[in-house]
């Protein structure tokens, strides 16, 4: 008999007729808005599989689903996923690394660049009306190209970013990371700083960490405290790396230059958070990967990763805390 699998977004047709040369699928059928926990739980039932779109791997959602033997992760990230239940039922875990590198790379030198130029500001400005007033130097911005560029976390997608800033825009890139890599700084020509360091010299700083325990709070008021005044920061990790309410009051205060954001301590955010108020920061609603393309990428090798785990074969992209 065909495994049973359950898949909490909707894929495109051609992810659908894969899964379902192998599984029998069961799939959430509202494209206006995402499942719930709540409504996962209620759904899954004796499904074997799960093409997870971040929802909520916990304990909870793991004793609701008595059969599921392979949870398949649409995104990199999986903090999102409680990897001790996971181990003690003996579940296996895939994520989809490399597929999305470029395309959130992209999306990071975006919020940079509107960030620096003040691109949403002056769009508004010049929807409300504003350019009749003249554009006088207060809305002036600053530069990207040949500026300084610190990236906390050169992973996959850092070394992206790195590639972009210094090949593109004549940057000078520095990093830090829990290891030093010495190919990649003798590939892209970018200097290993320490953390302090690279706070205290960079004019925009990049956080691109995967969410941990180690990694929680990682930029607080501390950092904040260290960052040039005019230093532009940009987080596009996970919201709970960074202390937001320590981010609030640094914009608030002008103590940076401006921020642009992918992520958020709670998402969606809500619209009474200060984040919003802002001009200096530019929000985006943790779409960093999201193009048609590099979803439907994604969401075929989950479903890659999921046939493999069901059918007994090691999958591409097993997580790595869960491999044997
Ligand atoms: N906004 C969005 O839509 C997206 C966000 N992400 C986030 O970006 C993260 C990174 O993705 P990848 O580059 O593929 O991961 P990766 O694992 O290739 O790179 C992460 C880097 O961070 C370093 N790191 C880990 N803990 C650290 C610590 N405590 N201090 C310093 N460095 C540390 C690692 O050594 C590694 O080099 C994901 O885990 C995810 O949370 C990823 C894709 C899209
Ligand atoms: O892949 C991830 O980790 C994301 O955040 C969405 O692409």
């Amino acid at each position: 008999m065909r495994p049973k699998v359950y898949i909490s977004s909707k894929v495109s047709d051609e992810v659908k007729a894969y899964l379902d040369q192998y599984c029998e699928c069961e799939m959430w059928q509202n494209p206006e808005r995402a499942i719930t926990g709540q409504e996962l739980a209620e759904q899954i039932g004796d499904a074997e599989g799960l093409i997870a779109a971040g929802n909520a791997i916990s304990e909870r959602l793991l004793s609701a689903a008595p059969k599921l033997r392979a949870v398949s992760n649409i995104s990199v990230g999986y903090n999102h996923n409680d990897l001790d239940a996971m181990k003690k039922r003996g579940i296996i875990g895939t994520h989809t690394p490399y597929v999305l590198d470029d395309t959130v790379a992209d999306l990071t030198l975006a919020l940079m660049l509107a960030a620096a130029r003040r691109v949403t500001e002056l769009h508004n400005l010049v929807r409300g009306g504003g350019w009749q007033r003249g554009v006088g130097e207060q809305l002036f911005g600053l530069d990207v190209h040949h500026a300084k560029l610190g990236i906390i976390g050169m992973g996959r997608i850092g070394e992206k970013i790195a590639k972009r800033a210094k090949f593109g825009f004549d940057m000078e890139v520095s990093y830090y990371n829990r290891s030093r890599k010495p190919d990649t700084e003798e590939r892209l020509g970018v200097n290993y700083l320490p953390l302090n360091d690279v706070l205290e010299q960079s004019d925009f700083i990049v956080l691109m960490t995967p969410l941990t325990a180690e990694t929680k709070h990682m930029i607080g008021e501390e950092q904040f405290n260290r960052m040039k005044r005019s230093a532009i920061f940009i987080n596009v990790s996970r919201g709970e790396t960074v202390d937001e309410a320590a981010l609030i009051e640094t914009l608030r205060s002008k103590r940076i230059y401006a921020a642009g954001l992918d992520v958020y301590e709670k998402e969606p955010v809500s619209p009474d958070n200060p984040l919003l108020q802002l001009d200096n920061v530019v929000t985006l609603p943790h779409i960093g990967s999201a193009t048609k393309k590099t979803r439907d990428d994604m969401a075929m090798l989950a479903a890659r990763n999921l046939v493999d785990a069901l059918y007994g074969r090691e999958p591409q992209y097993v997580i790595p805390e869960l491999k044997n």
